[in-house]
């Protein structure tokens, strides 16, 4: 093979800095790769728009053409359509496929997989999950061998700005969401990062890697970050912690609540000031792995930004088109063990829960009873008046328990005539 054809299917944030790089780097590229990269065009929604750094003859709007004439196709369109049915054409014009969609892979990847290997072609996705940072690959290769029992990471980098933002300036939500923004960080519409979705698919494609099963992105336990107000975050930091969304997928054993299967979530939770993850400022993204044989290892780096995202792309560019140049294909979906996905009520966690309640005698002792009826043993407690009236914030920190025994317990608290509010519930989570 003389050279490798690129085509590349959008030219946003990541897709011009694909462009960028494919051209600047063009003579490293080809010595990795045994044969020149040659980018034989970019579809785009706006060809006549000018792009600087960009020859005005690569831009087509024919995207489905551009893809006949390729033999690696550079998804960085992002969404479902027309995303899917492009990469179902490079499939079947047997090119191989990079993409950076989280999205696309957590709602089609099997579907996806199967083309791709009834093709005998490649899907790469490193920059999918938390950007440029080597992930996907260190779960696809490095650790075939071992036994992955467990991940726990940060792997949306807005919320992740949000917080610390929350943390360090006592900034609230709102303020936070706005200077993200301003720093380009979150999108104008912030759903996707703030309510976790975006957290949720890559930890769905996680969870399949790491545990050799299928999880959608359905299926993963999610809740978002809209809900975290100044006084959590201050309270996370009274109990030396800081709040952070994480991503957590687990082997769960067999036992006597069920059988043996997956649990994946995505929340905030209060992580201690001393756990590395607390340590993980600003848009930045870091993932803890759990495994038998290599025990504990954490991959930290930039979870997105255009041009940190492009270097991840071109590392899946390059094993692709090796492969086109020497022959064989990169490992493709590993779904043999085929472990069910486990509802919640399988994780045991430690919660901290801030309520607020009439402040007279024997006030404790029946919030102690609401946790001690479903079998949730208290660590600490905590009391202040707040204000003048007469209620009180009670703090309640838990030891390990199942999330139904919780959630039991919160709502006979809410019932209870001498509790005027349940403010918040946290899971506590990294110790
Ligand atoms: N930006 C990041 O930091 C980052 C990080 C990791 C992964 N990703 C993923 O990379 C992908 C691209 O993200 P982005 O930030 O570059 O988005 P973007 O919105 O900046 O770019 C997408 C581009 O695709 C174009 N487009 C849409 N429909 C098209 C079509 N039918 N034909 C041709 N072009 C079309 C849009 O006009 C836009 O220019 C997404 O899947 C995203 O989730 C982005
Ligand atoms: N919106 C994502 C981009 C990377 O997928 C984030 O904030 O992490
Ligand atoms: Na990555």
């Amino acid at each position: 093979m003389d050279r490798v054809r690129v085509a590349l299917l959008g030219c946003g944030v990541v897709g011009s800095e694909v462009a960028r790089l494919l051209l600047a780097q063009a003579d490293d590229l080809a010595a990795r790769v045994g044969a020149p990269l040659e980018l034989v065009g970019i579809a785009v929604r706006r060809p006549d728009r000018p792009r600087p750094g960009i020859d005005p003859a690569l831009l087509t709007d024919d995207a489905e053409g551009l893809v006949a004439r390729a033999d690696v196709v550079v998804e960085v369109v992002g969404g479902i359509e027309p995303a899917r049915s492009l990469m179902h054409a490079a499939f079947r014009h047997g090119a191989g496929v990079v993409t950076a969609n989280k999205v696309l892979l957590a709602e089609h990847g099997p579907e996806l997989f199967e083309a791709a290997s009834a093709a005998d072609v490649d899907l790469y996705y490193e920059a999918a999950v938390a950007g440029a940072i080597p992930l996907i690959r260190p779960l696809r290769e490095s650790l075939a061998g071992d036994r992955v029992t467990r991940f726990l990471g940060i792997v949306n980098g807005t919320t992740n700005y949000v917080l610390d933002q929350m943390d360090t300036t006592g900034a609230g939500f709102g303020d936070a969401v706005e200077r993200a923004q301003a720093l380009g960080y979150a999108e104008a519409d912030p759903t996707a990062d703030v309510e976790g979705y975006d957290a949720a698919s890559k930890a769905a494609i996680l969870a399949s890697l790491a545990f050799h099963t299928r999880v959608p992105g359905e299926a993963v336990h999610r809740e978002g970050i809209t809900g975290v107000s100044a006084a959590d975050v201050a309270a996370a930091a009274r109990m030396g912690c800081v709040v952070k969304l994480l991503a957590i997928g687990s082997r769960e054993p067999e036992g006597p609540d069920g059988p043996a299967g997956v649990t994946v979530r995505v929340h905030p939770a209060f992580v201690p000031r001393s756990h590395p993850l607390a340590g993980v400022r600003g848009p930045f993204n870091a993932v803890f792995v759990e495994a038998e044989a290599a025990g504990e290892l954490m991959f930290y780096g930039p979870g997105a930004g255009g041009t940190p995202t492009a270097g991840a792309v071109l590392g899946d560019v390059v094993a692709v088109a090796r492969h086109r140049v020497h022959g064989g294909r990169g490992p493709g979906e590993s779904a043999y063990a085929d472990l069910p996905t486990l509802p919640l009520s399988r994780v045991l966690t430690r919660y901290h829960v801030r309520l607020e309640v009439a402040d007279r005698p024997g006030v404790l002792a029946r919030v102690a009873d609401a946790f001690a009826a479903h079998g949730v043993s208290i660590e600490q407690v905590r009391q202040q008046a707040v204000g003048e009236d007469e209620a009180a914030e009670l703090v309640v920190v838990t030891h390990v328990a199942p999330d139904t025994a919780l959630s039991d317990t919160v709502a006979d608290l809410a019932g209870l005539d001498v509790v005027l509010d349940v403010t918040s519930v946290m899971r506590v989570e990294g110790e």
